[in-house]
């Protein structure tokens, strides 16, 4: 095989001796040679790997595993093999898809520790934190597993003993793009739904983060869906081309950048397909001085620092009444330098390693800018670099706190998608508001005030798809969740993505004789 040889210290194959992962593996030890396809309910190498990529562990910066782009063939099987599981799957009911859903939600919650390892030692993030997504992830199965069995359409009397029908019909293969930020949590989020509708996924992950969705192709198989209805191929821009102008590709679903979402939409448009584009975000985070400091500062630290500040739904435009932005920036600032940077596995970190070294040279070049035009820094931006020396080649920054900001700052206007909050003062509700929305993102919005009048009133007026009134980035599945303006449309999560997997058929129905024209 290809990857023997290659990768000298293979062991632990961590993979393959899965029950005993999450004891045995710990940083800097975990690699891979197994395949990272899934094509008719296995592991496969491509038929026509094209270029080879490493594959990282953010938090030493060691190659932990090498992939093989899928070229157009690959792509091909993957969609043939989806294709015919479609076949099989689409003509069972709602009913009969749930239990297998239920199944798959229950076998990932029974290896969460095992998937949360993978996550972390392939994105970076705290073992903390991957826990909370992997949980995340069996709920959003057993939501659409609920969903599966009351999807229906309605029936409609016409004059003369006439009616119709509307059938809530599945699209056929979907295809699912991923970005590197929650990578088997993303993948769940679009599978879930898409799967209750009755529907095959052919998904292409980032190749940052190839691991964890592979062991999702996995459970869904053991789980008891038809081989073939869930395929994974790896690779980059190429890889995704192919996918999306694949003509058996029934939808697109994409989260990531707004760039690459603009190229998906013109794919899509020549085949006629329907997407969905959860895509970057600049979102503002608004606090009263009538707040509870307390609450709102740890909303601050949530709409921030999670998964290293890569995260696209951010409140990264904090707005601080001038009243308090004095006692709240203090406050904000010391409980910032207090979070622990190290070790994504040990189990008090809560700041791991972003994901690559490119990335971080990106958002110290903002932090360095951000101080050119007049910011600043009021804690954090720095590297870091932790005393444990398997550790020293990792991706490690200090949360960062910018004072002093403007709106016209690069810092303020951008995504920077990395641990960076700017601190900005206001006077009164209307300016707010205004600031608030001035930007072509339209991801999400907070708003922190004891005054409900007021907390309803603004995330009425902030055009953000996803608010939240005293809290910040917590993510109820039942919710829908999706951008306005840049940010994208469509909705994942909620009883909404049911909408975006499925199709409506009318069925009109004559029950007396045809009354020709001619
Ligand atoms: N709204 C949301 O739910 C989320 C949005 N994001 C956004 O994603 C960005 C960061 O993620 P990245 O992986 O760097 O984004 P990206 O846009 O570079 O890549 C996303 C995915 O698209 C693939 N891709 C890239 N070019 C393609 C092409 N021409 N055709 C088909 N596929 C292509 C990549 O391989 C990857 O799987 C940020 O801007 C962030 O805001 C990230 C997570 C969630
Ligand atoms: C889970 N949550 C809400 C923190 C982030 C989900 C969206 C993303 O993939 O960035």
């Amino acid at each position: 095989m290809l990857l023997r040889g290659q990768l000298p210290n293979l062991l632990p194959r961590l993979c393959a001796l899965r029950p005993s992962l999450a004891m045995s593996s710990a940083t800097g030890t975990f690699t891979t040679d197994q395949p990272l396809n899934y094509r008719a309910g296995a592991r496969v190498q491509p038929v026509d790997g094209g270029p080879t990529e490493n594959v990282y562990e953010p938090a030493t910066g060691r190659v932990i595993s090498k992939l093989l782009c899928s070229g157009e063939k690959e792509v091909d099987l993957a969609v043939q093999s989806a294709k015919a599981a479609f076949k099989v799957w689409s003509q069972m009911s709602g009913m009969e898809r749930s239990r297998v859903l239920l199944e798959a939600a229950r076998i990932i919650r029974e290896q969460r520790e095992e998937i949360a390892t993978l996550e972390t030692i392939n994105n970076g993030k705290s073992i903390f934190e991957a826990r909370v997504d992997i949980d995340i992830c069996w709920q959003c199965l057993e939501y659409y597993a609920g969903l599966a069995g009351s999807l229906a359409g309605e029936h409609i009397q016409l004059p003369g003993g006439s009616f119709g029908y509307t059938r809530r019909e599945p699209l056929g293969v979907c295809a699912g793009i991923g970005a590197w930020n929650y990578p088997f949590q993303t993948a769940c989020w679009k599978a879930a739904p898409a799967l209750a509708c009755g529907n095959a996924m052919v998904y292409k992950p980032s190749p940052f983060t190839p691991i964890s969705v592979v062991r999702l192709a996995e459970i869904f198989t053991e789980a008891g869906v038809p081989k073939g209805l869930f395929n994974v191929v790896q690779g980059g821009v190429a890889t995704g081309q192919f996918l999306c102008h694949h003509p058996d590709v029934a939808k697109i679903s994409f989260t990531g950048s707004v760039p690459t979402g603009i190229k998906i939409m013109e794919m899509a448009a020549k085949g006629i397909k329907p997407v969905t584009l959860e895509l970057g975000g600049k979102s503002p985070l608004i606090i009263f001085s009538d707040c509870t400091l307390e609450n709102a500062v740890n909303g601050a630290l949530m709409a921030n620092f999670l998964t290293q500040g890569e995260v696209c739904c951010n409140g990264t435009r904090v707005f601080v009444e001038r009243k308090i932005l004095d006692v709240f920036t203090k406050e904000v600032v010391k409980r910032t330098q207090k979070i622990k940077i190290g070790d994504p596995l040990l189990e008090d970190t809560r700041m791991g390693a972003l994901i690559n070294r490119p990335h971080l040279d990106r958002v110290q070049g903002f932090i360095k800018q951000a101080k050119e035009q007049g910011a600043e820094v009021l804690c954090g931006g720095d590297l870091y670099v932790p005393d444990d020396p398997k550790l020293k080649n990792g991706y490690y920054m200090r949360p960062c706190v910018l004072g002093n900001c403007r709106d016209d700052m690069t810092c303020v206007k951008e995504e920077i998608f990395g641990p960076v909050m700017s601190i900005l003062p206001f006077d009164t509700e209307e300016e707010v508001v205004e600031r608030a929305n001035n930007t072509r993102f339209g991801l999400a919005g907070g708003v922190f005030t004891r005054d409900i009048q007021k907390a309803h009133r603004v995330v009425a007026a902030l055009k953000a798809g996803m608010c939240f009134i005293n809290n910040y980035n917590i993510s109820p599945v039942e919710l829908p969740f999706g951008g306005y303006k840049a940010s994208g449309f469509g909705r994942e999560n909620g009883r909404a993505a049911m909408e975006y997997y499925s199709q409506l058929k009318t069925v009109c129905v004559e029950m007396g004789d045809v009354e020709s024209v001619f």
